[in-house]
């Protein structure tokens, strides 16, 4: 399926709204032409015969064509914000789908610009391309009967009309199609550029490199602006071709009027003035129709890529059980990089508490992402509860588990509402008792608005090491059976770090744990102790 046919398809869920807007909008097209053939018919009459008639019809045509245009404005836009909602949400979820791993900055520059320029381009679809292209197909039989009435030869002048109202819209489209492509990358680059300069804002001032990121910005916006001055002048071209053409029809129509019936040309020269006026808009739709093309392939494609890792066509129910088991593990991220590990088997029993150890760059992190499903074995099987987790849907599996990874991201929303994340029915006695076993409950508490204080974008508001036990207590909260935390006290120092492991032994009493760790601190009641040696993990204690 074409994706604007995929893009339209998901606008059929407002069929009422998408044919009342067009409906109305044909109406108004259908009183303006009546409107000009009545007035210019009379107005020969008046000038003919020295007596002006207005007839009844005429101020109600000029009337209903001002109401099937105002409620063709309310209806249409309304048509298309439900419309367009509906697309961002499903390219959304699309996204979370298939990016369950995190985006990555570069990513997250193309993905919003799909988000917003994208969907803003495929706004026009149907308001500025569709419904005056049916305007268009109306007009030709409207057009053929009037001309046809004024002299045999004037049916000529569909000829201009066809140019005007689809060929040169062809055309656009077909130049548009070909520069859309490079101001969707050109848009997606500066933004990515511009985030990335952002984001590292601290580190360019340090590293005293203002210059060259502004230059990096300047560059990518020099490549939009190219892309757009060359769309620009394909536009202007096409449409003083347009313009020409219209104006080359209507001189025909005067010319031929000579000849034929006066009365009827001047009623035909008024008809086609209006619609060549109503269609000299198309050559423009028919460019934005070439950058929607693209638009809708870029955003299509971002909301239905599969995820990182297929799901099952038949999932197996979720097990009771919580253990984990690693049988003759084999992984590597692609086939020309080195096997992180080989043959790895390994055993996480319900309720067990495990720690993982190994030197930096030994594939710990790795062991996570595969038991989440953000990565699959390139052989052997992982369990959950006895089950091969190829089996299982990843979303009923990560509710089974509570992740901290190494970076995690604090929203700029209040403290609360950042915990809440992990268990959003959570009352004040809960949130504080997981700040107290992350060890951060006395930073907290000394703000001044407490657990309503403002977090700020990625936790500005707080250091380093507090952010990270926030978000350690957000994992804590979760109310998962498994826990999976990746260097939780990553910022602390040593006499907090073992403060921490004394409580987090009551805070997870039960739970399945997998701790992830450099060296072994403080860790205190653990059921087994695995070691990275080579490529495969050795029990270093039981
Ligand atoms: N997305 C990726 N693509 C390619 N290679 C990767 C990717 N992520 C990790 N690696 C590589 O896989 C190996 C294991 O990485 P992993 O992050 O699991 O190590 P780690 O033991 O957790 O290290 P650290 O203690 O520094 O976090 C490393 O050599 C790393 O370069």
């Amino acid at each position: 399926m074409s994706p604007i046919i995929r893009v339209v398809s998901l606008w059929t869920r407002h069929p009422g709204w998408l044919f009342l807007a067009l409906l109305l909008s044909l109406g108004a097209l259908t009183a303006g032409v009546m409107l000009m053939g009545l007035s210019g018919h009379y107005l020969a009459v008046a000038i003919a015969g020295g007596v002006l008639i207005v007839p009844a019809l005429l101020p109600w045509t000029g009337t209903a064509r001002v109401l099937f245009r105002y409620g063709e404005r309310i209806v249409g836009h309304e048509a298309i914000f439900r419309a367009l909602a509906d697309l961002r949400v499903w390219m959304f979820r699309g996204l979370a789908r298939s990016a369950a791993g995190g985006l990555g900055l570069r990513r997250t520059g193309d993905a919003l610009a799909r988000l917003v320029n994208d969907v803003d381009v495929l706004d026009g679809l149907f308001l500025r391309i569709f419904v005056p292209l049916m305007g268009a197909l109306l007009l030709l039989p409207m057009m053929f009967w009037t001309l046809e009435r004024e002299h045999g030869l004037a049916v000529l002048v569909l000829v201009p009309f066809c140019f005007v109202a689809f060929w040169v819209p062809w055309r656009a489209a077909r130049a548009a199609e070909d520069n859309a492509g490079k101001v969707g990358l050109a848009v997606a680059g500066l933004r990515t550029a511009a985030l990335d300069a952002l984001h590292g804002l601290r580190e360019v001032k340090i590293f005293a490199a203002e210059g060259r990121m502004l230059a990096e910005v300047q560059a990518r916006e020099a490549q939009l602006l190219a892309a757009q001055r060359e769309l620009a002048g394909e536009g202007a071209k096409l449409s003083a071709m347009a313009f020409v053409a219209a104006q080359g029809g209507i001189l025909l129509a005067i010319i031929l009027g000579f000849f034929g019936l006066p009365i009827a040309a001047v009623a035909a020269v008024l008809v086609l003035t209006a619609a060549f006026e109503a269609v000299l808009g198309l050559p423009r739709a028919g460019l934005l129709y070439g950058q929607a093309k693209k638009a809708a392939a870029r955003v299509v494609q971002a909301a239905e890529t599969g995820p990182p890792v297929p799901e099952p066509v038949k999932p197996a129910s979720m097990p009771s059980r919580n253990a984990i088991a690693f049988e003759h593990v084999s992984f590597r991220y692609a086939p020309d990089r080195p096997f992180v590990f080989e043959d790895l088997s390994v055993q996480l029993p319900e309720g067990s508490r495990t720690a993982i150890l190994g030197p930096s760059g030994a594939g710990k992190s790795t062991i996570a992402a595969l038991i989440l499903k953000l990565i699959e074995p390139v052989s052997g099987q992982i369990r959950f509860g006895g089950t091969d987790v190829a089996q299982l849907p990843a979303e009923a599996l990560r509710h089974r588990i509570a992740y901290l990874g190494q970076t995690t991201h604090l929203f700029a929303d209040t403290i609360r509402n950042n915990l809440l994340l992990g268990d959003p029915k959570a009352v004040d006695e809960k949130l504080w008792a997981v700040l107290e076993a992350a060890q951060v409950a006395d930073a907290i508490r000394a703000l001044p608005e407490g657990l309503d204080s403002w977090l700020g974008e990625g936790g500005a508001t707080l250091s380093g090491g507090q952010g990270r036990r926030l978000a350690l207590a957000r994992t804590l909260l979760m109310n998962a059976p498994v826990l999976l935390l990746d260097e939780p006290c990553a910022g602390l120092d040593a006499a907090t770090e073992q403060e921490f492991f004394r409580v987090f032994n009551a805070a997870t009493e039960g739970r399945t744990v997998l701790l992830i760790l450099h060296r072994l601190t403080g860790v205190e009641h653990l059921d087994r102790i695995w070691r990275f040696t080579g490529r495969t993990l050795v029990a270093a204690a039981g």
